[in-house]
């Protein structure tokens, strides 16, 4: 079959409308307005043509990233866009950036940090682009004071940094603080005196990252002006004098907390991207296995490919969910802060660094997962995955390595533990905490499989197994004399307890997305069979959990999985038009195996010949090396 949609007759199989679940994807009629509109404008645009990437070398790959996010911001003004125009068109070219760091961490760290006086000076510069900024915080060795390395855009383009070191005056420490350094000449782009600047080199994977310059920075005897320390949290008088604001010295990090936030909605685009992939390449593909002589299986039809497949999809859902929950905390912390309450910030702390761990994990993981589920084909560049997964795994690691941030969480929780002796009654995500005897001896009440899909029996399940685990590491931590020893080593425990509360975050998350008015068709129905998806493929996974805290029995373990099997089965006729509700273009997908049309063979047999390798019939070298070796077989046969 030619042409056409090859997955029509998919999307005539859909019980709801896909139109309403678009919206209710992007979040509002405007987003998906705006979204639609950029998408489509990049698409068209044969300048931010992106196919080509794993055949460019690193300086081809990089000054064709700088043509592209000049053309950009041409096209910004040209157009007059609105910041968030802006921002969703630079989402859409699809490419790492030194821009992502200036508009994702350099402007917000000023805003943040920097003083309304500081602000006023920086801040106009760097929305002109007159200045580029990036983060300069992580180190080389361990330590503030051995060379920055690996922020993004420092390598060869940001102007300035906000770089983050200790201050010390008079003799004394007072620990780490943000200062805004230049560091290029903005006339000619050279290294300022006392600089040392330059890239760090290749990272994992043809084109993926390599189109950022991740750097290396050095000082020697540079001297920062006293105006340009970001003097929010604490400053320095003429005189040399230290004091700080009325304000948590925390604050200092608060750039992290606002980008592992976007971190969090970012895993939805990336987890739904691959999975949009797998799933129309899953409908395409079919294999032996049908009776009667009818045609061969879909692969989709497998429930193997399901049970690995449809929790991606509701992952990828249950992200965009708690991603939209997330934003809306970190909003209202920052209103808080801006009105001296500082009561929210270790809750938003914990629940951004928790929920980014635990996004990006699992979006790292199904990116991948994806790719072996689109079997052979999945390892084409042309795919699209092996880019993907190359351009997303390092999200595990930067803003912070996911374990380090468990750890963070662990603390949290252990900390709101052992404030319930002294009556302060936990709150927000914490809350469950608060009914914590109930919790450590109730039992679950599923006595056959529907009972699973009941909201209050997931999330007590959920809750008591975060409580129990809590718990336990909490009474073993108090087995030991020294508080810092006892978490070290009982660190791995820590992390499970963190990872099964931010677990019951997204669960709970997506539960109360559902009691929202959802309009549309269907919509609030497939978004319950994916919600149940979500909690049902977790509590199977991790039963080891469930049934050692002795929060269900093992048969409640086969019951929840039985219902899971039936949920696959009520999600398959929906999936191709659950996966269009992302309304991703072809140009975004960057993949022939998830292309809409599902034209998929026709496609690949015509970009395999797009080739450089099939440039020429005989390959370079082919004289050079494989003639006179063929030769030598020859005469050798020959004697
Ligand atoms: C608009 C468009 C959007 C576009 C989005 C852009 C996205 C761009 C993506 C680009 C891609 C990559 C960018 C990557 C950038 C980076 O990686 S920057 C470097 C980030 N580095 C880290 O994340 C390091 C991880 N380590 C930590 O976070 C440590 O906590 C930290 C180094 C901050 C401090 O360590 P310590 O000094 O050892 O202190 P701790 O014991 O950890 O903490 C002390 C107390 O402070 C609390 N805390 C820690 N962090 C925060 C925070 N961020 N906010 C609030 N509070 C925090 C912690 O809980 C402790 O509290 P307690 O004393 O227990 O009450
Ligand atoms: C692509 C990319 C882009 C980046 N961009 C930037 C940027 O723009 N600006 C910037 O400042 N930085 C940036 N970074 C750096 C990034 O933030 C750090 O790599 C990250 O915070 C992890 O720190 P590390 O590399 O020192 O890892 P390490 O801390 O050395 O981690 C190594 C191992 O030790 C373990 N470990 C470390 N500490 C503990 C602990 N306390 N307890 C238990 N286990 C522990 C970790 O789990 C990990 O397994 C980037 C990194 C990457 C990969």
């Amino acid at each position: 079959m030619e042409g056409g949609d090859h997955l029509a007759h998919e999307r005539k199989k859909a019980q709801f409308d896909v139109e309403a679940m678009k919206i209710v994807w992007a979040g509002s009629r405007h987003a998906f307005e705006v979204s639609d509109r950029i998408s489509k404008l990049v698409a068209s645009d044969p300048a931010f043509r992106k196919d080509n990437r794993p055949m460019l070398s690193r300086k081809e790959l990089f000054k064709n990233t700088l043509r592209k996010a000049a053309y950009a911001w041409k096209r910004i003004i040209e157009l007059r866009l609105s910041e968030e125009e802006a921002s969703k068109l630079r989402f859409y070219v699809d490419e790492p950036a030194f821009t992502d760091l200036h508009w994702g961490m350099f402007l917000p760290a000023i805003k943040g940090q920097g003083t309304e006086e500081q602000q006023q000076k920086w801040l106009p510069l760097a929305y002109k682009m007159q200045i580029i900024g990036c983060y300069a915080q992580t180190e080389l060795g361990h330590g503030s004071n051995s060379s920055k390395w690996w922020p993004g855009g420092l390598g060869k383009i940001s102007t300035h940094a906000v770089v983050y070191a200790r201050l010390i005056t008079d003799g004394q420490d007072h620990g780490v603080h943000g200062f805004i350094v230049q560091l290029r000449s903005l006339d000619d782009h050279s290294p300022l005196p006392g600089i040392t600047v330059g890239d760090i080199g290749m990272k994992f994977g043809n084109g993926a990252y390599n189109t950022m310059d991740n750097g290396v920075l050095r000082f020697d005897h540079v001297r920062i002006p006293r105006d340009q320390m970001l003097m929010k949290v604490s400053q320095v008088s003429r005189e040399g004098k230290y004091s700080q604001s009325n304000v948590p010295r925390q604050l200092v990090y608060g750039t992290m907390v606002f980008v592992r936030q976007t971190i969090v909605a970012d895993a939805s685009c990336a987890l739904s991207r691959a999975v949009c992939i797998a799933t129309r390449y899953s409908a395409v593909r079919r294999q032996f296995g049908s009776q009667n002589g009818g045609p061969e299986t879909q692969v989709i039809d497998y429930k193997t490919q399901q049970s690995r497949l449809f929790p991606l999809l509701a992952s990828a859902y249950a992200f965009r969910f708690v991603g939209e929950w997330l934003k809306w905390l970190y909003t209202d912390v920052t209103q808080r802060l801006q009105a001296n309450d500082f009561s929210t910030l270790p809750e938003a702390h914990a629940c951004t660094a928790g929920l980014k761990s635990l996004t990006t994990a699992a979006t790292a993981d199904g990116i991948e997962e994806c790719r072996k589920l689109c079997g052979g084909h999945g390892y084409l560049c042309s795919s699209g995955l092996p880019e993907l997964f190359a351009v997303y795994v390092p999200a595990c690691t930067y803003e912070g390595d996911n374990t380090v941030l468990l750890l963070q969480v662990a603390r949290f929780l252990v900390k709101t533990l052992s404030q319930l002796g002294s009556g302060k009654q936990p709150v927000g995500t914490t809350a469950y905490m608060g009914q914590v005897e109930h919790l450590m001896q109730c039992h679950c009440n599923v006595q056959k499989a529907e009972d699973w899909l009941k909201p209050a029996v997931i999330l007590e399940a959920f809750e008591a197994r975060s409580a129990r685990m809590s718990v336990a590491c909490a009474k073993n931590l108090s087995k030991f004399t020294n508080p810092e020893e006892g978490f070290a080593e009982l660190s791995g425990d820590l992390v499970e307890a963190a990872i099964a509360h931010c677990q019951l975050i997204i669960v709970s998350k997506f539960i109360e997305k559902l009691q929202q008015d959802i309009p549309g068709k269907g919509v609030k129905q497939q978004l319950g069979v994916l919600c149940n998806i979500y909690a049902l493929f977790l509590l199977h996974k991790h039963q080891g959990d469930f049934l050692s805290t002795g929060c269900i029995t093992p048969k409640q373990a086969y019951l929840a999985n039985e219902q899971l099997r039936a949920l696959y089965s009520q999600a398959r006729p929906n999936a191709i038009a659950l996966v269009d509700a992302f309304n991703y273009t072809d140009h975004y997908l960057g993949s022939i195996l998830g292309c809409y049309d599902g034209n998929v063979y026709p496609k690949l047999y015509e970009a395999a010949w797009k080739d450089p390798l099939n440039d020429s019939v005989v390959p370079d070298g082919y004289r050079e090396y494989i003639w006179p070796m063929l030769k030598q077989q020859l005469r050798t046969a020959r004697l």
